[in-house]
């Protein structure tokens, strides 16, 4: 048993309708146990919370954590010559260990701006799921595969050999997913296939859906569908839970199919922007009863893992988009990038809020700094002010895994050392 205290500490339980409050937090083993004003028991351990803001940790709904081998190599370009000029020749070349190291990064990235859960998507699970094991993070893990041509089987045998080797693994810390890429590097009759493994194993599925205009003219040419309306044909959107990402260029009607989905939407924001993939209609899907998270998308797009930029981002664009900034507010964006997330990795009963018998996944934020005073309202000072650097510790599970800005369940120098020489190699003449 081990427990730890969190003293004095202004609290964000982010449950709907309780205003910050100065308090404290117990955690035994992996568990909130307490948390209010006053706790009288002591713990083995006591962090000091003075000048601290303690809330739940952020949820990246969306992710290529590998990806960070990537960043800032491949810029302004458009998505489709981005990816297959760029990302897939490069992704060719990538090892088992360069996707453990790349991992390590994206995680070190992670848990150094307050993120405690991510999904991810990606080849070469099973190193993902070490990194994972041996950071402390959490996650939803995703073998993507792609169906345009015949392999034999073997990315569908990965992506189910994921899930019998790691699903409910590392201490309840990984859960998995099935994941087709996209409706333009999936036809049906893989969908489906797709679609079946989930079904048998109890997985959710995650793809990545109408991300770009030629998407739609894709899927358009093919199939004369919307690429909703194709996901909705292949049986997709009626599974136990689906996680989609982007969901850009949606039609009014698919706004209606998506408003019945079990799971949800991933906005990228900061990737779609960078992109120029266009402003996805979040105010309208969570109208419709759609339940919308956060997601960064890989380094590679996004150049940052940093989830107070997609906050940021997620409010500004809204506002921007209806005309009107009282259309999306503070509270809004900060709630996608906790409890909606948490909803979308199918955990919402486990994180994404600070109450006594959840996990304890929890963030302290440093607020002595002039950018973050004065505090007038918490909420306002998160979504706009904030940045990830500004994260003080962050505790997964009941571990803290950063104090102080120091990472302590990874060696962040060798980190470095090892992706730089692997991202040179990985890129060379490409
Ligand atoms: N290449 C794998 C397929 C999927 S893994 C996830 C893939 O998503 C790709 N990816 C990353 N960001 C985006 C994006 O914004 N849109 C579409 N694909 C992306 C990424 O390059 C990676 O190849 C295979 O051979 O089976
Ligand atoms: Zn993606």
């Amino acid at each position: 048993m081990s427990a730890i205290k969190i003293k004095g500490a202004t609290i964000f339980t982010m449950v709907r309708g309780e205003a910050p409050y100065e308090g404290d937090i117990f955690i035994r083993d992996s568990r909130i146990a307490s948390i209010g004003p006053s706790i009288a028991e002591e713990a083995e351990e006591t962090l000091d919370g003075r000048g601290m803001l303690a809330m739940p940790g952020l949820v990246n709904a969306h992710q290529h954590s590998p990806m960070s081998l990537l960043r800032a190599f491949s810029d302004d370009l458009k998505l489709m010559d981005w990816l297959e000029r760029k990302m897939l020749p490069a992704e060719n070349r990538m090892t088992p260990e360069d996707i453990y190291w790349g991992a390590k990064l994206g995680i070190a990235e992670m848990i150094k701006s307050g993120t405690t859960a991510f999904a991810d998507m990606y080849i070469h699970m099973n190193e993902i799921a070490e990194a994972v094991k041996e950071t402390g993070i959490r996650a939803s893990l995703t073998r993507g595969v792609i169906g345009l041509e015949d392999d034999g089987g073997r990315r569908m045998g990965e992506a189910a050999d994921l899930i019998d080797r790691w699903h409910g693994q590392a201490d309840g810390r990984i859960t998995t997913m099935v994941g087709p890429h996209a409706p333009y590097t999936c036809p049906p009759h893989f969908m489906k296939e797709a679609l079946a493994l989930a079904a048998d194993k109890g997985v959710p599925v995650h793809t990545h859906l109408a991300e770009t205009v030629e998407e739609t003219a894709k899927i358009r040419e093919k199939y004369n569908r919307t690429p909703t309306e194709y996901l909705a044909d292949t049986g997709l959107l009626s599974h136990d839970h689906i996680l989609l990402a982007h969901g850009v260029h949606l039609t009014p009607e698919d706004i209606k199919l998506l408003g019945g989905i079990k799971g949800g939407m991933a906005h990228n924001p900061v990737s779609n922007l960078k992109l120029a993939c266009g402003i996805a209609p979040v105010a309208e899907l969570l109208k419709q009863g759609t339940t919308v998270g956060l997601g960064t998308d890989g380094a590679g797009s996004a150049t940052t893992l940093d989830m107070f930029e997609e906050i940021k981002a997620t409010a500004w664009l809204q506002k921007l988009r209806s005309g009107n900034p009282a259309s999306f507010t503070a509270g809004e964006a900060l709630a996608m990038a906790t409890a909606g997330g948490a909803e979308l990795l199918g955990l919402r009963g486990e994180i994404g809020t600070l109450e006594a018998g959840k996990k304890a996944d929890i963030i302290l934020i440093d607020l002595r700094k002039p950018h973050l005073q004065p505090v007038h309202h918490a909420e306002s000072l998160l979504a706009y002010s904030v940045g990830g650097a500004d994260v003080d510790t962050t505790i997964v599970n009941g571990c803290i895994l950063m104090q102080g800005r120091r990472l302590l369940t990874m060696d962040e120098e060798e980190i470095l050392r090892e992706t730089a020489v692997r991202a040179r190699r990985i890129t060379a003449g490409i």
